[in-house]
Order: C-alpha cells, then structure tokens, then sequence
C-alpha cells in the first residue's frame, strides 16, 4: 500500500511500517502495521512483512513474492486468553478504521495472495491493482476457516462487489483469481507482474491530479456511514469475536486450518 505523502515527496517506499511482527503491533499474516504509535498514521503503510530486508532492515516487496498479506495471524487467535483476543481485535478494528478513513489517497499494488485479513486491508484503499497470477487468490474466505467475516469486513465487501457477490463469495469462503477478481469489481486492475507498482503509480498520480479537498470530502461522504456503523459498536463488536472466538468448537476449527497450512508446506 503506498500513500500519497511517501509518493508526492519522491519516495514511493517512504518510511517502512511493515516489520517482523512486535509489541504492540497487528499481525496480519505478512502484514504488520503499528497502530498503536500515532505518528506513524498511514503516511509509512506501505509493505507486506516477509523474509527480505534493505538496509534499514525493512522488508522490501520484491523480496517477498507471492504473498501480498496471508491475513490476519490466526496464531493470535489459538490458544490464548481472552484479554488477548480483546486486544487484539481492538488494534485488527484500529487498523481498519485508519485505513479506510484516511484522507490520503491509498492504492494497493497487490503482488501475491490476498485471502481475508489482507483483502480487507486491500478493500480499504482507493484503488486496487492485482499482478495477473493464477495463485493471486484474493477474498474472505472466513467460512472455510470454520469462522464468520465480521459485520464490517461484510459491509466493505458488499460496498465494492454488490450483495449477490458478496452473499454468494461469503458463503463459499470463495478466493478470486485475477480475472474473476477483475470482472466483479473487487480490483480495479490486472497487470503483468512486473507492471504493478508502476501501474499503482500511474493511478496514484491520476487521485492526485484531484483537488485534495474535494477528494477528501467526497471519500469522507462515501465512507463515513460504514465507519460509523463499527465505531457505533466497536465494543460489542469486541466482545462478540472473543466470545466468538473462545469456543471450543472455533478453537478446534482454527488448530486444524493451522495444522493443514504447517503440513502444505512440509
Ligand atoms: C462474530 C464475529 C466473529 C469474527 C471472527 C473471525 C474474524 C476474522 C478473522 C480472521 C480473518 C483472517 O484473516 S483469517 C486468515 C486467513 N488466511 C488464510 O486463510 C491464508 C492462509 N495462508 C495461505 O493460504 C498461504 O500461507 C499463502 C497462500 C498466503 C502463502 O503460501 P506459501 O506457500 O507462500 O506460505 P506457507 O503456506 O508456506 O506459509 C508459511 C508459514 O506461514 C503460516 N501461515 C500462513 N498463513 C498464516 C496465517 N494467516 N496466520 C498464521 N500463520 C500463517 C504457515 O502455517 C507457515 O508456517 P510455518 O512456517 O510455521 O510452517
């Protein structure tokens, strides 16, 4: 994800955010975003976390193929108590919040799979450009996990693809390749692998060319009723994962998909 800040100041990768997950941070599969320093904002939001690193030590795109975000860390979500999983879904719900409300123009530039939590981060941004690969899936595929999409990864969906899609893809946990991802709307692009970033750029460059605050304003308008929906209720909407997510039976599912992705890999 680039903001504009990084990009107008000549520095597409501008400040990195995504590290190894730490202290106080959101795991997101690949994607680690502190959102619990306030500075950090979204002007630094910008790389998935994988194994590559330049010579900050921050992870760099080109190094971590494949995967854009492989979602939310479903190790923060087994075995632990419930304070945990309170905290942790209030920074996944902070996370979100910054994102999808920020006055920055975002544009995703999505260069590997992108299933539940890094399609939801995907969502949030202006604009979408996938890498045409086969294996780019992107989606909510909760369901096949043995658990629900909250009311406002939902509600985003719905707000991009349409109620028939979404009820048919939530149902189904259903993953889009490219050009199914392209047909439905759920990215507003497909490029050549090696066309991505510039392509993502191109289309920064194109929400740039607006007069920011008419561009705000109108994104603002667009967005603030399915924000406010969250922010409504983020308590409850807390309350309800970790009572969620605390049952044996959602436990057992999550251990079980955990253990079939340790075995895909061996
Ligand atoms: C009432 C309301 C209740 C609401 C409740 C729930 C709310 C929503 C909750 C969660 C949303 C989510 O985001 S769930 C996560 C969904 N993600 C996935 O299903 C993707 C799973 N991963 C993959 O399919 C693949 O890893 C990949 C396609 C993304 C990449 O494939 P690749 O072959 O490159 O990588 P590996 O498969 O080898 O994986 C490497 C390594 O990572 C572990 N892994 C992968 N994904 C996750 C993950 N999301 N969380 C934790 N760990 C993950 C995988 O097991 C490997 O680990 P080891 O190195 O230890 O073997």
């Amino acid at each position: 994800v680039w903001a504009a800040k990084a990009w107008r100041e000549g520095d597409p990768g501008g400040t990195r955010a995504g590290r190894r997950p730490r202290a106080g941070s959101v795991p997101t599969g690949f994607l680690d975003v502190d959102v619990t320093s306030a500075p950090l904002a979204l002007e630094c939001l910008y790389t998935p976390w994988a194994p590559g690193t330049d010579s900050d030590g921050a992870p760099t795109p080109q190094d971590c193929p494949r995967v854009f975000s492989a979602g939310l860390d479903l190790t923060e979500m087994c075995g632990r108590n419930p304070a945990h999983y309170a905290e942790y879904w209030k920074a996944v719900q902070e996370l979100w919040l910054r994102t999808y409300l920020s006055s920055l123009v975002l544009v995703a530039a999505i260069n590997g799979a992108c299933p539940a939590g890094g399609c939801i981060i995907a969502l949030a941004c202006d604009c979408r450009v996938l890498a045409d690969n086969p294996k780019y899936h992107i989606g909510l595929n909760e369901t096949l996990l043995g658990i629900t999409a909250p009311f406002w990864f939902k509600d985003a969906y719905v707000n991009t693809i349409g109620h028939r899609a979404s009820e048919q893809a939530l149902q189904l946990g259903y993953l889009f390749p490219p050009s199914e991802a392209l047909q439905v709307g759920l990215v507003d692009q497909v490029v050549p692998e090696d066309q991505v970033l510039s392509t993502a750029l191109s289309e920064m460059a194109r929400w740039l060319a607006v007069p920011d605050h008419a561009r705000q304003l109108t994104k603002n308008m667009m967005r603030k009723a399915t924000a406010d929906r969250l922010l409504r209720q983020r308590d409850a909407d807390i309350q309800n994962f970790v009572s969620f997510i605390c049952r044996d039976s959602i436990q057992k599912s999550l251990q079980v998909y955990l253990e079939k992705l340790r075995q895909r890999k061996g």
